[in-house]
């Protein structure tokens, strides 16, 4: 694949940890793919991703059954007062918050969750996400207090690192659980299923393999699903939304609308939502020539995700 662009794109505010997100973007034959692994994640984790961008610029994606997919508002750990201005001028009707962060208060946590509360209204929707960041206990504990700071919640993602602590947590509350981490970074995403550990099963389209083998993971885990992002430009989250719209059934809002994340996107049109909803593309949109020069990486990091993306292809 000749074309390849890496670019820095800065974040609107910190979110899980970063503040600018890198990413290499290609161009194939049936349009743009986006290559962008966390740089911790290891070379059998990264080649997946690479097979999803392949499928975007080789394949294209299998047509949609639906043609507009609603999307959560993602908040990231602020606090309250930012926590309720970005719900505001989303105008979705659900969130998604960020909790559990390392080195941080949890009454923290009980305050954005209220702000959160305040800015939706009683019929929106909460859901939180702990990214792995509790043991059992600390879980149980902190989704009963979260719960009520929320006025009810949706489900809690990843409360715990492992499968079995997810499978004790879910035992222990009423809150519905949903797997992220344990699906996308395990080895097995069905383990979740056989330890009756989630109620919920989060699918991010890059770490699956792309929109095919997602589709396949989705069918065999049987369990309702939520596509969401890894934070990706509007090239990748094309990708997402592909998957969200040919999944047979989407009961819940996805965790699409993180374009609003970001202070700065590849294409002219970039997939902010509207109204909490996303209309599906066709296909990726095309990168715009002056942006990606505009966010063009330090030569030394251009370097380095050419030689990962080449290094990765080499061993599809
Ligand atoms: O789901 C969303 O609302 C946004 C995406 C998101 O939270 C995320 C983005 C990058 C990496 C991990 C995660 C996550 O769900 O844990
Ligand atoms: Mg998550």
């Amino acid at each position: 694949m000749a074309d390849v662009s890496v670019v820095a794109l800065p974040l609107r505010t910190r979110f899980r940890g970063i503040t600018v997100r890198e990413t290499a973007l290609v161009e194939g034959p049936a349009g743009w793919g986006e290559f962008c692994p966390f740089p911790e994640y290891d070379d059998a984790e990264a080649l997946a991703w690479w097979r999803c961008a392949r499928e975007a610029a080789h394949d294209g994606w299998p047509a949609p059954v639906r043609d507009r997919v609603e999307v959560n508002v993602t908040v990231p750990a602020v606090d309250p007062v930012h926590a309720h201005r970005i719900v505001t001028d989303s105008a979705a009707r659900t969130a998604k918050v960020k909790v559990a962060e390392k080195g941080r208060d949890p009454g923290e946590d009980l305050a954005r969750l209220e702000a959160v509360r305040d800015a939706l209204g009683p019929t929106g929707r909460v859901r939180v996400d702990a990214n792995g960041g509790w043991d059992v206990d600390g879980a149980v504990a902190a989704i009963g207090a979260l719960a009520r700071a929320a006025g009810g919640l949706e489900y809690v993602e990843q409360p715990c690192a492992s499968v079995e602590e997810l499978a004790a947590v879910r035992r222990r509350v009423d809150v519905p659980i949903a797997a992220d981490e344990s699906i996308r970074r395990a080895g097995d995403p069905l383990r979740v299923v056989r330890a009756e550990a989630a109620d919920v099963a989060v699918l991010k389209v890059a770490p699956l393999g792309g929109v095919r083998a997602a589709l396949r993971i989705a069918e065999a885990i049987g369990l309702p699903c939520v596509v969401s992002s890894a934070v990706e430009s509007s090239v990748g989250l094309a990708a997402g939304l592909a998957l969200a719209a040919t999944l047979p059934e989407l009961p819940y809002a996805c965790g699409l609308g993180t374009a609003d994340l970001l202070a700065a996107d590849v294409v002219a049109a970039p997939l902010h939502p509207v109204a909490g909803f996303l209309d599906v593309p066709r296909h990726a949109p095309r990168p715009d020539r002056a942006l990606l020069e505009r966010y063009a990486a330090e030569p030394a990091t251009r370097d380095w995700w050419t030689a990962r993306l080449a290094w990765v292809q080499g061993l599809a």
